[in-house]
């Protein structure tokens, strides 16, 4: 994915994850250069000068960082930020003691250098122990001191606002990483579900549906049926119209046989050409003339689009008895699909249920 962007009144392109870090990473230096500006200016007014040159030089380094930025060296921007804050930190807590709260600044970078994911996991790791490992020192070392400034009553409000301000870019990380593992996972579960090609339920899913719909079946005493469907003469296909159109025709049986189905049924690719349909509730009898109408609608379909080669399916389907088991079911659905490749093709055959 693209994004559009203008540097140096050039215009660019960029990519949509580059594009992310390039705003999210110029919007904070710009918030921080407001903030560190403005803290100049305080402690300049009570007379702290040399948290006033201290800021100075943050402002260099956020300047730098957003210079960095815009010519596109995000990951540099990001360290060297993450360097600032992590000094930043440091010698304010050397000045003002651990009373103004500046030291909680060194959680959010480690939470921020694991998000990093352009640095290899075992440095993300280690810059973000290293972060820890200063913060708990801190602690040790300028426990003693004290804060020895004007305005000594605003103490506790800026170590809470010093909480406040760090926990955000904590909680943004955290945010972040739920966000990317709920995606992967539902990406996950449906690379694990789907065929890549008609969309359609993969065998694995479909096998672990077949077996549930079954057991439910069993126990409310309900019929289910099975079918097992294939296109006729496919190799031709493949050899006359290449392996190209051979794909496009089951991309379009897949979508095809979904439509036709509730949405409880199951419709899956079973392998090659061949197709697997689990009707919970409905008896062989019904899926018999259902399967039959499918079968002579699909020819219509593919007629219309395709006058010269006569696409056709042939099918087996059988009702599955009360406790029997998929294997078995769909073993007869198979034998009866093959009857009806012998019958001709272009038919359907219902087999009688598999012995329990
Ligand atoms: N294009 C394409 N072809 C596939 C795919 N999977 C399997 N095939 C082809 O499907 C063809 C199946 O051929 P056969 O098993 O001989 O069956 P058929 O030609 O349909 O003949 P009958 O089933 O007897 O009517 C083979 O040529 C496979 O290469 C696929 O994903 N894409």
């Amino acid at each position: 994915m693209l994004s559009f962007l203008t540097i140096q009144g050039r215009p660019v392109f960029v990519e949509e994850k580059d594009f992310r870090r390039y705003v999210i990473v110029s919007l904070l230096s710009i918030f921080a250069l407001i903030v560190h500006l403005f803290l100049i200016c305080v402690f300049w007014l009570i007379g702290a000068i040399e948290l006033s040159v201290i800021n100075v030089g943050s402002v260099l380094i956020w300047s730098a960082g957003l210079y960095i930025n815009i010519k596109g060296k995000h990951d540099l921007a990001i360290l060297l930020l993450c360097f600032e804050v992590m000094i930043h930190a440091v010698l304010a807590t050397s000045y003002l003691g651990l009373g103004a709260g500046f030291q909680h600044y060194l959680w959010a970078i480690a939470a921020l250098a694991v998000l990093n994911t352009r640095l290899n996991t075992l440095f993300a790791g280690l810059f973000s122990f290293l972060f820890i490992m200063i913060f708990a020192c801190l602690y040790l070392i300028f426990s003693e001191v004290q804060y020895s400034y004007r305005f000594a009553q605003w103490l506790e409000w800026v170590h809470f606002a010093n909480i406040l301000v760090a926990g955000l870019p904590f909680i943004i990380a955290l945010v972040a990483i739920r966000f990317i593992t709920v995606v992967q996972e539902a990406r996950l579960s449906e690379l694990a579900s789907v065929d890549s090609l008609t969309g359609l339920y993969n065998r694995r899913f479909a096998t672990d549906a077949a077996n549930k719909i079954l057991k439910r079946a069993a126990r409310l005493n309900e019929p289910v049926s099975i079918v097992i469907g294939d296109i006729d003469f496919f190799k031709e296909v493949n050899d006359r119209a290449g392996h190209e159109v051979g794909d496009a025709v089951l991309k379009r049986t897949g979508l095809f046989l979904r439509e036709q189905f509730r949405e409880e049924d199951v419709v899956a690719r079973w392998g090659g050409e061949e197709f697997l349909i689990v009707l919970p509730g409905m008896t062989g009898d019904t899926a018999f003339r259902k399967i039959e109408s499918v079968r002579e609608q699909f020819v219509d379909k593919f007629e219309e689009d395709n006058p010269l080669d006569l696409i056709t399916m042939s099918f087996g389907v059988t009702e599955c008895q009360p406790g029997s088991v998929f294997k078995d079911s769909l073993r007869v659905a198979d034998h009866a699909m093959y009857a009806s490749k012998e019958k001709g093709r272009n038919c359907t055959t219902l087999s009688p249920p598999a012995r329990v």
